[in-house]
């Protein structure tokens, strides 16, 4: 049995322009233990998905099951299996940090959760801050305190809905070191993110959406080999002929060209030298996530899924 199910999600926002498509007939299955990451731009329906899935919002058709429970009909068994962390930051501000997991802990009629609590604090990076108050947290800290929440119940299937927006660095490797802890003893997790660095690393799987489709649905690894194998990257203050900025992506100075072999390298460095354009910090790397994902969110590969 998957962990979790969609089965032809629809979900329809009627809006003062009309009937809005957020999501059109999405169906995968996460199995259990898998790594999972759902990616897409802004807007492509992720958090409507995600909110569906925790039962925040209700599907205009199809189903969501997770472990088996519908999400609508079997609402407190679903909710149960799954421990979700918000993109937004929402806390009681009167408790302090245990006081909040306990809080919680009793939401699910779970007595004496001490020993997890402890657990979840320490793999957290929280373990000092168990008597603070909420208010007294930084933004950060309080993103801990989410995490924490989410999973003092235990559940089989974590969710996570980009939980390193604008956190620095070591929290994000403090979560990605705990969450992968858990996922190596048996969770199942679902990622949102928009560090495709981070979902490359870390997920088994992705799924990709755009405006409300599923467009991309495949191993990591089998996603990365959709990208040209090599690129020649460096840096320019000049404008590309047109010819080369056709096929290049250029980030501020930084330009990177596909390139498939040291051949094609080497005709793109003499076309630049022709032009007579200075370039400099010059590099050969591999495509990575990003470059799968741009290319189908532009439309340059086929839709597969
Ligand atoms: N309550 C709502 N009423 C009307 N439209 C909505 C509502 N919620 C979301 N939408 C629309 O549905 C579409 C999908 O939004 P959603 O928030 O799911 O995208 P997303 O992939 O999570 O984006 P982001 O990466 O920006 O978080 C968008 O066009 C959005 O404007």
């Amino acid at each position: 049995m998957p962990a979790v199910s969609f089965q032809n999600v629809s979900k329809t926002f009627a809006t003062a322009r009309g009937e809005l498509h957020a999501l059109k007939g999405v169906s995968f299955d996460i199995e259990p233990g898998e790594f999972f990451g759902l990616l897409g731009p802004n807007g492509a329906g992720k958090t409507t998905l995600i909110s569906i899935l925790a039962g925040l919002s209700r599907a205009s058709s199809g189903r969501v099951l997770v472990h088996g429970a519908d999400v609508q009909s079997d609402f407190a068994q679903a909710r149960r299996s799954l421990g979700v962390v918000p993109q937004e930051l929402v806390f009681d501000p009167f408790f302090n940090v245990r006081e909040a997991l306990r809080f919680q802990s009793g939401y699910f009629g779970i007595q004496r959760n001490d020993d997890w609590i402890d657990e979840l604090l320490a793999g957290l990076g929280l373990a000092d801050k168990a008597n603070a108050n909420m208010r007294q947290l930084s933004g950060g800290m309080k993103r801990r305190v989410l995490v924490a929440q989410a999973l003092v119940h235990k559940p089989p299937v974590i969710v996570l809905d980009e939980p390193t927006a604008g956190v620095d660095v070591e929290l994000r490797q403090t979560l990605w070191a705990f969450v992968s802890r858990l996922n190596k003893q048996g969770s199942t997790v679902l990622l949102t993110t928009h560090y495709l660095e981070e979902a490359e690393a870390l997920c088994h799987r992705i799924a990709m959406l755009k405006l409300g489709q599923v467009v991309a649905l495949d191993k990591t690894s089998e996603l990365l080999k959709r990208a040209v194998a090599t690129q020649l990257c460096f840096k320019t203050d000049q404008a590309l002929p047109p010819a080369l900025a056709a096929q290049a992506r250029v980030t501020g100075r930084v330009v990177r060209l596909p390139a498939q072999d040291a051949v094609a390298v080497e005709r793109l460095l003499a076309q630049l030298r022709e032009q007579g354009i200075a370039i400099e910090d010059i590099e050969i790397r591999k495509a990575d996530l990003e470059d799968v994902f741009l290319d189908l969110m532009s439309g340059h590969q086929e839709a597969s899924a």
